[in-house]
Parts: C-alpha cells; structure tokens; sequence
C-alpha cells in the first residue's frame, strides 16, 4: 500500500500557495498524521524546506513523478484539524499565503532557531539506555538511530516528552565562586590584600562563601556594583556562568484564592445569558456592554468557572495583558492552575512552556493577547474578547487577521458562545447588536455597590494659555492633586502620547532632525539620550549643533513624560511619583513592578502614556487627569474620535472604583468636540448616535467596507505607477456605488526607505471584488521579485 501526503511548503509566493502532493516513505508509515511539520525536497534543485502535512491519502494522480517526504519534524501533529480550517477561514478573508497563516498559529520559538531534545520521563524504561545520564537525548541522534517511531508511541504513553531550547536565548548569568583561592583560613589574608576602603569586595567574599551560584541580581540587590563582581571575576574569586533559566513566568508567586462574589441582577442576567447558549450549544455572539467598573471581570470569571465545572475550556483575550498584570492576577487567584498566560511581555520560551501545558491539556483556560486566539484547546466552552475595541486585535503585518473574527469562527465550530465586552464598544459592534446580530448584555451600574461613576470637568487650555499658566497643568488639576496629597489619596495623569511626540528643532533654522530611513521626525528619548525612530528603529546622538546650519541653539519640543515628571515634581517636592512610559518598562517584568508599587501605595501619583488607561482597579484612586486629550483628533483616520471617546472614558473609568468619590480633569483645546464633551458626560449612547450618524454621512464603517491596499517600492515613481495600474483594475471592475479613494502617498510617504503608495476601497456590495484582489496579489509575485511589494489589508484598522 502506499500512501501520498499533501504538504503546503514554506515558500510564500502564489504559485506554491497550494499543497504539493509527496510520497509518504515505508518507515513513516505508520507514524505521520496531518498537522504535523516534516521536511521535503523542493524545486528543481530539490532544496530541502519545511511544510505542514494537510491531508493523507491512499491514492494520487500523478504517481510518476513524485518525491519522497525526507523526514518528520514532529513527533505529534502541532496543528489540529480545528487549526488546519482555520488557517483556510484566514487565507480567504486576508488574502495572506496559506503557509504564512499556518506558521503565525505557532508559538514563535517553533518557527525560530531552535534544537530540539527528548526527555525521558520515566527512567526504568528500556529506551534508557540510548539517553544521556541527564535523561535527554538529541533529535538529531533520535534519527540517526531510527527510534522515531518507537519515541511517538513512547511520547503517547508519557514516557519521554519533546522539548525546543531556543538557542542562546533564556540564559541567566550566575556567579560561581571559585574556593580554590578563598577558605576559610586565608580570608584575613585576603582581607590584608584588598585595599582597605574596597569594603564591598570585603562583603562580596563574604556573601559568596554563603550563597555561592545565584544569579547577577541576588549580589546586586544587597549593594554589590557590577563593577566589583567583575573585579572579583579579575581577582579570580568567582567566575560567571551562563545556565538555562527556569521558564515559569509565575514562579515562587503566590495567588491568594479568592471566591465568587455575589453577583448583581445585570451581572446575573448576563451570565445566565451566555451559559444558557453554552448549554444549548448556541454559538450566538453577545456584546457586554458594561460601564467601567460594573464587573465585567467578574462576570468572565463565573461563566469560565461553570464551564470549567462541566469538563470544557475556553478562551479570554485581552488587549495586552502585559499592561495589566491584576488581569493575570485575577484570573490565576480564582481558577488556579488551570490558567495558561500567552503575551508578548513573557520570553518565548516562556510562552513555549505555557502553550505546551494547553496542548497536553493541562491547562483549560487560556489568557492571553492577539495570538492567543490560535491556542490549542479541544472542547472549547466559551471564547471570551474583552476590549473588544481594541485596535491592538487586528494584527498589522501578514496575516492581517482581527482576532474578533477569528474568536467568532472558533465559537462557531465549537457551537459556543462568544462574549465581546467593553465599555466602549467599537461602532461595528455596536451596530451589528443594534440589528440583533449579537445580543446586547448591559451592565448599566458600577458593580461595588458604594460606587459611582466618577464627575469629570473639562479645562480649557486656551483660556490658560491666555492666563499665562504655561504649565502642563493648569490650576484646577493642580488644586486637585494638592487635594489629594493631603488627603492620602492617589492620582493618575495620562499624557496621551497618539499622534505626539517629543522632537528637537533648530531655533535659528527651523530645522528638525528627520529619520534616514522614513518621512517622519526622530524622537527623542531622555533615557538613553538618543533620538530614535518608531517606525523603523533608527537611532542616533542628540546633536549638539544643528545639522543644517550649525547653529547652537538646539531646542526640545513637545512634552516627554519625564519632562513632565520634572515639572509635577517642582510643583510638588513631597509627592512619590511614578512613571510608566515606553522608557520606565522596557524591562522585563518592569510594568509589574510599577503597579505593585502603587498598589501598595507606596506613591501618591502615577504619571504614564496610555499604557495606564486599562484595567488599573485601585480603590485608593481618586483622582485622574488628562493632560492632553486631543492630541490624536486631527489625525488623518476616520476612527480618530471613536478612539478618543474610549480613551478618555477608558482612563476616566480608573477613578473612585469604591467608597472614595472620584474626580477627573481633562485638559484639552477642543472643549466642544462631541468626542471630549460625550466622554465628560461618559454617554455611550449619545455619542454612538453621532459619529454613526458621521460615518452615514462620509461614507465609513458600519455603513461601508473598506480595503486598503499599498503598493511601495524604494525609488517613488515604481511605486506610484503600480498602485495606478491596480487602481485602473480595481476601478474598471467596481460597481457605480462604491468609491475609490487615491491612490495617493501614505500619511507617512516612506517607511524603511520603501515609498508607500495606497487606496482604500470603501464598497456595500461587490461580490466579484475577493476574486480581484486575489488575483492582484496574483500578479504581484512578478514584481516581487522586482522589489515591489503589494499589501491589501481588509477591513483596516490603521490608516496611518
Ligand atoms: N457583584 C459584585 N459585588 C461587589 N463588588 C464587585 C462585584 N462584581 C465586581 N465587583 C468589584 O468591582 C470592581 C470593578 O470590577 P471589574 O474590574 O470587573 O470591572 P470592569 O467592568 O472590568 O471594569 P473596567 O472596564 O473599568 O476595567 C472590582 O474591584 C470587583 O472586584
Ligand atoms: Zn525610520
């Protein structure tokens, strides 16, 4: 008997963007399945590439010329039939290649450089004999010995596992102390040799003779400099070592279990809702709407627990929970060990470990960021999305999937409920439950019963202005926050960072530092002292003279959160202040750190970018602050209200979650616009009504579908004449009804050195439109090679 498998091969261009059928060789037999990754000859020069088995079958047509599949790469299949379809949903609605769908479900250490080992976890086994004394044994040898075979039943009994080290990466420096040189009886002499004011080294000897091998950080925090470590590594006391760290994100954290609260009757209607649908296998999609501070979380909470209760599983995504640790918190103190957390603030071996213990099944519920929505569950119960608003789900390179869709899809195959939830909801959202296309739950009061929603008062920056307070804060917030310095009570200030940020300018010229690379300004980074570029990650010195005409009088403009902080610090030379901004939290783990610190309230004040807006549930906050609210409202993007009305009632939301009455200032030089006066009045409804009635009118989603397409090459001109000609296309074959706006440069025309041209494709209906787009980026694999690059993104979320 023979049997054939259709692989889909790592090379994303069109052409191969189908399976390509291979012989499965007499020693795989038995073992290959669909889903696993093995490597096969390609091309004419027979290169060996990896790709994903995607069906077996007894019989092939073209039996001649085929080749054999060389080896499998897995020793079970690390995608499920459930994933396999998944990757076909994405491919058709994002126009993205099949492998690339296939490869983004993964966790990335399974795509990176990576050595694989197998364990063996029972040690009186016979397969002993071909480990290492360690228990471990190489793939490579695995092979070699042809044991393959024998390891996947042995991996079905649990009796060896497969693991990926990512190389080099996940190391901890520890320190070794050497005691050849130091013993106990020779210390004094050693004392004699140090000098007699390098009392530290006095005290490294002396903490290493107790705790020789801990990591760097262990001799750091008890006032050891590096400096003297490497000092002592000179003089021959210790030496460093690199040894693989433990991967557990949570390790030696301790969660306090807490127990279901009682619920409120919105809060009970909803649960009861959606485990309704559970039960009767209803994969009907609810949006929560809920006011900050209903207890939302709450409701998540229970609905999981009783899912869990019946043997099924299920899903929570966050924007980012990185961001919001207390999430994390929440969730593992209520539900335990059965909680996996996926995002991108943990190592990716750390996020191996963790999707490891969700596909051996060890884990039931899984919080986690975007990709979490590819988590390998079975018998999902509830696929919950909260921030469903967020842009932070469409993910902004290929595949350009929304992982609210994606969540919808699986609810769909699992014939379980979805639940979006927000306080905010996004339009589209909003809309579809306005049609009864979801079912809208609404929790219309703050969840504590001693809580209400916070009075919020608008400043008008131009009239300070023309008080000459030239501050970034005028005098009611400052009023405010000396208020509650006495009173003990905590403040949070946001500087809304969107579409704003800190350059540098030639008083003489005028001149501004530009990025290479990009048309976009550098921006300027106290913490390293460089300035440096988001978009393409450029970094230089900040100048002493001006490049141009080499004046000296180099100027900062904008406002940099630690600016600010200087100022609030003047203003307030008691006050503990802390900072989150993108400088404060590069750090692994830094964010924790920050909101520990608040939470324990070991300061009074906490100045931060948006990074602070979500999720913050602190009972001792009563105060928040806007320092600039419109900085994004005049960017180019039709959704630039929408996200300023979720910001500010998002950041609003964080005070007087409790007893304490809480207060909000927002600072801003529209005082009129219907996003900032609604988020004052925190007026969902209102404010849904009236941009809705908006984007009626020009023409934007709900109303319409969009798709944006961008064409960029390095040299303009090749850039510009292919976004034409497709525009020629695309509007040849477009009904009257819809419109075509551009092509025209990008708001940001060059990013990477690369000329971006684009248009966007605003339509009702176009049936014939997916096949279009499908074979333009048919075509644009010729130009690929020519360094042209062709991008259509479907329902976009960025536009900038
Ligand atoms: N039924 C309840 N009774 C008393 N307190 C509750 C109840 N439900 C939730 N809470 C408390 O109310 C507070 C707010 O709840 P939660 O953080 O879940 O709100 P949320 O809707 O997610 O808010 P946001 O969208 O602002 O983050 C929490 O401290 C929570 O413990
Ligand atoms: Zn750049």
């Amino acid at each position: 008997m023979s049997l054939f498998a259709e692989v889909i091969v790592d090379v994303p261009t069109m052409q191969t963007d189908q399976p390509f059928t291979y012989i499965v060789p007499d020693e795989l037999l038995d073992a290959i399945e669909v889903g696993m990754r093995v490597e096969v000859p390609f091309g004419e020069g027979n290169r060996h590439i990896q790709g994903f088995v995607t069906a077996l079958s007894q019989t092939s047509t073209y039996e001649e010329k085929l080749k054999p599949i060389i080896r499998m790469l897995d020793l079970s299949p690390v995608l499920n039939q459930e994933l396999l379809a998944l990757a076909d949903y994405m491919k058709e609605t994002t126009y993205a290649f099949k492998i690339t769908c296939l490869e983004t479900m993964l966790p990335s250490v399974m795509k990176a450089e990576y050595q694989k080992k197998i364990i063996l976890k029972d040690s009186s086994h016979p397969i002993k004999q071909y480990f290492s004394e360690n228990g471990e044994m190489d793939w490579q040898e695995a092979e070699k010995l042809g044991l393959l075979n024998q390891l996947k039943k042995l991996r079905q009994e649990g009796i060896v596992e497969l693991h990926y080290v990512v190389k080099k990466k996940n190391k901890v420096k520890k320190i070794r102390y050497v005691n050849s040189k130091v013993t106990q009886n020779n210390v004094e002499d050693i004392y004699q040799q140090i000098d007699k004011r390098a009392l530290r080294q006095k005290q490294l000897v002396h903490l290493l003779k107790e705790n020789t091998h801990q990591p760097t950080a262990f001799y750091t925090k008890q006032g050891v400099s590096s400096t003297v470590l490497k000092q002592g590594e000179k003089k021959g006391w210790l030496t460093f070592e690199e040894v693989e760290a433990y991967r557990d994100p949570h390790q030696g954290k301790v969660f306090k279990k807490t127990t279901a609260l009682t619920l409120n009757e919105d809060q009970q209607h909803a649960v009861t809702s959606i485990l309704t649908a559970e039960k009767k296998a209803n994969s009907e999609v609810f949006l929560l709407e809920g006011i900050t501070g209903s207890g939302k979380t709450e409701v998540y909470l229970q609905t999981i627990s009783t899912v869990l209760a019946k043997g099924k599983t299920a899903i929570m995504l966050v924007p980012e929970i990185a961001l919001t640790p207390q999430m994390v918190e929440r969730f593992k103190s209520r539900l335990g060990d059965a909680v996996a957390v996926l995002h991108s603030g943990l190592s990716q071996g750390e996020r191996y470990d963790e999707w490891r213990k969700i596909e051996r099944g060890e884990a039931q519920v899984v919080v986690g960021a975007r990709s979490a929505i590819f988590a390998p569950l079975e018998n999902i119960g509830v696929i919950i999305v909260d921030e469903e608003h967020e842009s932070s789900y469409k993910q902004d390179e290929a595949p350009r999937y929304h992982a609210r869709d994606l969540a919808i899809w699986r609810g769909h195959y699992h014939h379980c409920p979805i639940v979006l939830g927000s306080a905010t909801p996004s339009l589209e959202s909003r809309a579809r439950a306005q049609k009864n296309v979801y079912q809208l739950l609404l929790l219309r009061k703050r969840a504590d019963p001693d809580a209400n929603l916070p009075s919020i008062e608008i400043v008008d920056l131009k009239e300070e202005y023309e008080r000459k307070n030239m501050s970034n804060f005028s005098e009611l917030l400052q009023a405010k926050i000396a208020e509650r310095l006495e009173k003990n009570e905590q403040s949070v200030l946001m500087l809304n960072r969107r579409g704003y940020s800190s350059f540098i300018m030639c008083r003489d010229c005028g001149y501004v530092l530009p990025c290479p690379n990009c048309d976009i300004s550098l921006t300027l980074h106290m913490d390293t002292k460089t300035m440096r570029c988001h978009y393409c990650g450029h970094e230089e010195r900040i100048p002493q003279h001006c490049p141009e005409c080499g004046s000296k009088k180099i100027r900062y403009y904008g406002t940099g959160t630690q600016k600010v902080q200087e100022e609030l610090q003047e203003l307030f030379p008691a006050a503990r202040i802390l900072r989150m901004d993108v400088d404060t939290t590069r750090r692994k783990g830094a964010h924790e750190q920050i909101l520990q610190k608040f939470a324990a309230q070991e300061a009074d004040i906490l100045l931060g970018t948006q990074m602070i807006a979500k999720g913050l549930d602190y009972p001792n906050i009563t105060l928040v602050g806007v320092l600039n609210a419109d900085t994004a409202l005049n960017l180019p993007d039709f959704r630039s209200s929408e996200r300023t009305f979720q910001l500010l009632t998002q950041v609003a939301g964080r005070a007087g979650r409790a007893k304490k009455a809480g207060e909000v200032v927002i600072q801003s030089f529209n005082p009129d616009h219907h996003a900032i006066v609604l988020a004052q009045r925190q007026d969902y409804e209102t404010f849904y009504e009236q941009e809705m009635f908006l984007r009626h009118q020009s023409g934007y989603s709900p109303y319409y579908f969009t798709v944006k397409i961008t064409c960029s090459h390095q040299e303009e001109q090749v850039a510009a004449k292919k976004m034409f000609q497709i525009a020629q296309v695309i509007k040849s074959g477009l009904s009257p009804q819809s419109i075509v706006l551009g092509p025209t440069p990008a708001a940001i025309a060059r990013v990477k050195n690369r000329y971006q041209y684009q248009m966007v494709i605003k339509y009702k209906k176009e049936p014939a439109l997916s096949q279009m787009l499908k074979q333009i980026l048919n075509h644009s694999q010729k130009d690929q090679r020519k360094g042209v690059y062709v991008a259509i993104d479907n329902e976009p979320v960025n536009f900038i």
